[in-house]
């Protein structure tokens, strides 16, 4: 539906009309001139509308302008690949009308506008938010961006101040209980934010699934770590567009993850049927990747430079790495598999379980197509999918390895190339011939001679948990 109004800008008091069509807001300038110029807002970016003191402001997210330097392709190496970030701000426009005849004619274009491009605003006063932060994430900006953007765009989008909880996360996996103990007081359609990175978010849904509360709660996810890997597999790419999703709550969907479960099996025969699972270990469900041999070695060696040097860490490592190449042996089974079939542009079932037995380079199990911005490394896998994706190599030397990477910068274009294999599965077995370190959403686990790793993919609605993801 078209509807205007005339007004003026409460700042230039230049006189304009505001239309709202076509899922835009119009603002067109009537300049002295008889040309009037237009600026168009697309609705999806506003977050607040507030008609006040006879003064309308409309709250929006807006693209800065990006850089546009571009490397040529042939400089592009594994460090100087990585995307730019591209900038968001808060912006605010400000109306009031002409005359005071045209009081009634701001007002109630205002109403039918808020309804319109904030149509859930009155169900967001009276919902209960919790915000677990972690300070510590990515280049620790959290706390800021808590205080300049999250915060002022949540109350001026409708939440109430008073039913917004904040948690601060806390070291060495505790905020997994922390979670478990607050869910358990929550009631039905309660949100939870994530402000973190993927460490943070994991152990939110891994604390949420242990108190495995009756009622549905709703998560939100605010990226501000270093990969953002279960972010980006929705698409969001900044805590501003993090935030206008949950504020405009437009869409929610359960979503899938990775149960993991670790064990031994010394058997020669069948050796899939005779393992011992280390019963011990609490459920670990894996929202990102698990990973072993070289993209496990990048994360392990990369730990400690997590605060000095950002993304930039992962390459400088593999660089190392490739220098010193190694081969994992292992064993590998994935039921209910498809493969991806490059020529043909799609995943082919496979009739049989598929049974690889070799020394691998490169081993990924995925939920999400990218481990952190630009590295496209399992193109198809979403979070809002059954499967998981798997990515491997087998027996290449570095130059395959580092074109596959560079393939992975590229759009994910590496799985069109020979050494890659790329499957989806909802089951896989892998035991590794020696003691191995494993990377399970980016914490490291060591796993012994002949260990054991099964993933099992699970839903976020089911049973024993119900909640949902703001997409
Ligand atoms: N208060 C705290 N002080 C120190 N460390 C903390 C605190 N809270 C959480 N942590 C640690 O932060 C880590 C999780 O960080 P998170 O994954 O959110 O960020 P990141 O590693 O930068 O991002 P990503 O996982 O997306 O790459 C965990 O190792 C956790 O123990």
């Amino acid at each position: 539906m078209v509807y205007s109004t005339p007004a003026k800008n409460n700042i230039t008091n230049e006189g304009v009309q505001l239309l709202v069509d076509n899922s835009q807001l119009m603002v067109e300038h009537k300049n002295s001139s008889t040309v009037a110029t237009k600026e168009i807002f697309d609705l999806e970016f506003i977050y607040g509308i507030e008609y006040d003191d006879e003064i309308l402001s409309v709250h929006l997210i807006e693209k800065e302008k990006e850089d546009t330097k571009v490397i040529g392709e042939a400089q592009k190496t594994l460090t100087n690949i990585r995307p730019q970030d591209v900038k968001w701000h808060l912006r605010t426009l400000q109306f009031i009308s002409v005359t005071g005849d045209d009081k009634q004619s701001l007002s109630e274009f205002a109403i039918q506008f808020q309804q319109e491009a904030l149509p859930h605003r009155d169900e967001l006063p009276k919902t209960r938010v919790i915000v677990v932060l972690n300070p510590t994430s990515g280049l620790q900006l959290a706390t800021n961006y808590w205080k300049t953007v999250v915060q002022p765009m949540l109350v001026m989008g409708g939440f109430s101040e008073s039913n917004i909880t904040k948690l601060i996360t806390e070291s060495d996996g505790k905020t997994r209980a922390l979670v478990q103990g607050v869910a358990q007081e929550l009631t039905d359609h309660a949100i939870i934010i994530s402000m973190g990175g993927d460490g943070t978010l994991h152990e939110i849904v891994n604390g949420l699934l242990d108190a495995s509360p009756h009622c549905r709660i709703r998560l939100g996810v605010i990226p501000v770590g270093s990969g953002n890997a279960f972010a980006l597999g929705l698409n969001i790419e900044n805590v501003e567009q993090a935030t206008l999703k949950i504020i405009q709550g437009k869409k929610e969907e359960p979503f899938y993850m990775m149960d993991v479960k670790l064990g031994q099996s010394h058997a020669t025969a069948n050796w899939q049927e005779n393992i011992e699972y280390d019963d011990t270990k609490q459920p670990t469900r894996l929202l990102v990747v698990m990973s072993w041999g070289f993209h496990a070695q990048i994360v392990s060696k990369s730990r400690y430079l997590r605060y000095f040097m950002g993304n930039k860490r992962f390459s400088l490592v593999a660089m190392f790495l490739l220098k010193f190449l190694q081969q994992y042996p292992g064993e590998l089974v994935l039921k209910n598999a498809m493969k991806y079939n490059a020529e043909l542009e799609r995943f082919i079932d496979m009739e049989q379980d598929v049974v690889l037995n070799d020394e691998f380079t490169y081993f990924i199990a995925s939920k999400q197509h990218s481990l952190e911005k630009g590295f496209k490394i399992a193109p198809f896998s979403s979070p809002l999918k059954k499967e998981m994706d798997v990515v491997l190599l087998r027996r290449v030397d570095a130059e395959t390895l580092t074109t596959a990477s560079m393939g992975a910068f590229q759009g994910g274009i590496h799985v069109n190339s020979e050494p890659v294999e790329y499957y989806k599965t909802t089951d896989l077995l892998l035991r590794v011939k020696h003691k191995a370190e494993l990377c399970l959403d980016g914490e490291i686990h060591d796993l012994p001679a002949k260990g054991v790793v099964h993933l099992k993919v699970i839903g976020s609605s089911s049973t024993e948990s119900n909640f949902t993801v703001f997409v």
